[in-house]
């Protein structure tokens, strides 16, 4: 009998909504979740930390392939630790995720994070939220959405969440940040950010997060129907 456990990847640029359809589907199809973004932000984090330079591939291969990081689930919330320190705040902030997208441009060390993220695939099933799912982590994948939304947009959603959180932001500093992780995500060398040839394409411009999630719902049973 075969053990192999389907999986549905999301992919898009930051603040499509990915992580919130993809916590939405895990729940509702009780299958497990990968966070591959957060996999990049802990790295960018232990180089902070450990004073390596974001642009060393040198010295951030051996930093990616012994990765000392725990992700544990507290309810709705997951518990980031890094060398024994709760990073969760600290993972989530912008700068974090431009230091991510600067350490995610090199490819060896794309390479050595491969099969930390490939473990994660288990039955009943996993959903996997990232840049690269689809096109080069789960080529195989039964199910392949790419997530969009206009730049505008998802600094929009950013200022909102940030703001909800009591933070003070400008909307104009979030849209350059935004257009200039887009950028290099796009355009780099190894597993740029892309539609898989044969994902569905949802822009969610003027989409509520309930009408996404209908609509991958609908899009996913028909795949796995078909299987
Ligand atoms: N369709 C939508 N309409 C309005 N707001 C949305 C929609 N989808 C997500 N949001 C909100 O936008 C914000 C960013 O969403 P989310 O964190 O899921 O994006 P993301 O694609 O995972 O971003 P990143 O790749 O940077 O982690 C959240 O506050 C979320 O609630
Ligand atoms: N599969 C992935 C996931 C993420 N990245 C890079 O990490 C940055 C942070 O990702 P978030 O989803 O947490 O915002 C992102 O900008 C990418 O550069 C990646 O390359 N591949």
């Amino acid at each position: 009998m075969s053990n192999h456990a389907p999986v549905i990847t999301v992919d898009g640029p930051s603040g499509a909504g990915k992580g919130t359809l993809c916590m939405l589907l895990a729940e509702k199809l009780g299958w497990k979740l990968l966070d591959s973004g957060a996999i990049y932000r802990v790295l960018a984090l232990a180089a902070i930390h450990h004073g390596v330079d974001l642009e060393s591939e040198e010295a951030l291969v051996p930093l990616a392939a012994h990765l000392d990081v725990q992700f544990k689930a507290e309810g709705e919330l997951v518990k980031v630790i890094l060398e024994g320190e709760d990073v969760s705040g600290e993972l989530r902030k912008e700068e974090t995720g431009m230091a991510a997208s600067k350490v995610a441009a090199l490819p060896r060390v794309r390479e050595a994070l491969l099969r930390r993220q490939r473990a994660f695939s288990e039955t009943p099933g996993l959903v996997a939220d990232g840049r690269d799912m689809g096109t080069v982590v789960f080529p195989g994948a039964e199910v392949k959405i790419f997530l969009d939304a206009s730049a505008e947009e998802r600094a929009n959603r950013r200022m909102n969440q940030l703001q909800q959180k009591g933070l003070d932001v400008n909307f104009g500093s979030l849209l350059s940040e935004i257009q200039e992780r887009d950028d290099r995500d796009r355009n780099r060398a190894v597993a740029p950010l892309r539609p898989a040839a044969d994902a569905l394409v949802l822009d969610s411009t003027e989409m509520s997060i309930e009408q996404v999630t209908a609509q991958a719902l609908v899009y996913i049973e028909q795949k796995l129907s078909a299987e």
